[in-house]
């Protein structure tokens, strides 16, 4: 089976910072998986070298077996993309851009009005629909940031932090959809700091740490009968030093009227 993602020693630094040190990423079609690293470790960067967004310095990125910077084009109607910190078209209500992004992505009016009022009714959207999103909170954007990147049914779905922001009740619609739609063969990566959602979701992990992929597979090869939590903390090299030395002034609030110092 063509593997949905596959890098070959991406590489990109910003000035004397290497961000991404040769990564060899390998998500195989169907798999509902993800993306794990300490802050820093380089998952944004890569996820934007994947899916076009910014150029590495070295290296090759494939999506089903595509080249991305050499195919952009059938690459970009394959891909889906939720990126970290998304800028959308604040002065569209939320019905308007996804209309928009569908005629964007060539799909016919009548099929882009359907598609979109399904999504924007999964999503518990369809009451601001004809509100502009610039009125829209943290959770709504991420949700109709969402249903934009899913309009035109990719092949292969990236997600920044897609359940930042978003309540509970939202979070597990959005863990249904994605989980039909990796169900079809389609395929879904996100990038999560949080480990229990990691772990219920996905069934392959990549970990990254200092621009390099310190460990991937299927979830149970890379949790090794430990908890992912534990397993991350391994692999990326534990708890920090909480200094017990220093910050001795923190939480240190004697009594008296001179108050904190
Ligand atoms: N545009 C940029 N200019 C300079 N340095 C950058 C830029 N983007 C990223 N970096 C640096 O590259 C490294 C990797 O950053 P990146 O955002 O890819 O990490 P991340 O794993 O997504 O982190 P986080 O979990 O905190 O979002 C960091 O050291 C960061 O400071």
């Amino acid at each position: 089976m063509t593997d949905a993602v596959r890098t070959h020693g991406l590489f990109k630094r910003f000035g004397p910072q290497v961000a991404v040190a040769g990564v060899e990423l390998v998500v195989p079609a169907g798999s509902f998986a993800g993306l794990v690293g300490p802050n820093g470790a380089g998952k944004t960067t890569t996820l934007s070298m994947i899916t076009g967004l910014l150029r590495p310095d070295g290296g090759r990125a494939e999506v089903d077996g595509l080249d991305v910077w050499r195919d952009q084009v059938r690459v970009k109607a394959r891909v889906g993309v939720l990126p970290e910190g998304l800028r959308l078209f604040e002065r569209l209500s939320g019905r308007e851009l996804l209309l928009y992004s569908g005629r964007l992505r060539g799909i016919a009016r009548d099929d882009v009005e359907r598609r979109a009022d399904e999504l924007l009714s999964v999503m518990d959207l369809a009451g601001a629909a004809d509100k502009l999103v610039i009125d829209y909170s943290t959770g709504m954007r991420k949700k109709i940031g969402l249903a934009a990147a899913l309009l035109h049914n990719p092949s292969v779905l990236f997600l920044d932090e897609p359940f930042e922001g978003v309540d509970p009740v939202s979070a597990s619609t959005l863990t249904e959809v994605l989980r039909r739609f990796t169900a079809s063969g389609s395929t879904v990566i996100f990038s999560s700091h949080v480990m229990d959602l990691v772990e219920r979701l996905c069934d392959w992990v990549s970990v990254m740490s200092g621009g390099h992929i310190v460990a991937q597979g299927p979830l149970a090869e890379v949790r090794g009968g430990r908890s992912l939590n534990e397993a991350f903390l391994t692999l990326v090299g534990g708890p920090r030093d909480t200094g017990e030395a220093g910050l001795t002034w923190l939480g240190a609030h004697p009594a008296g009227p001179e108050g904190p110092r």
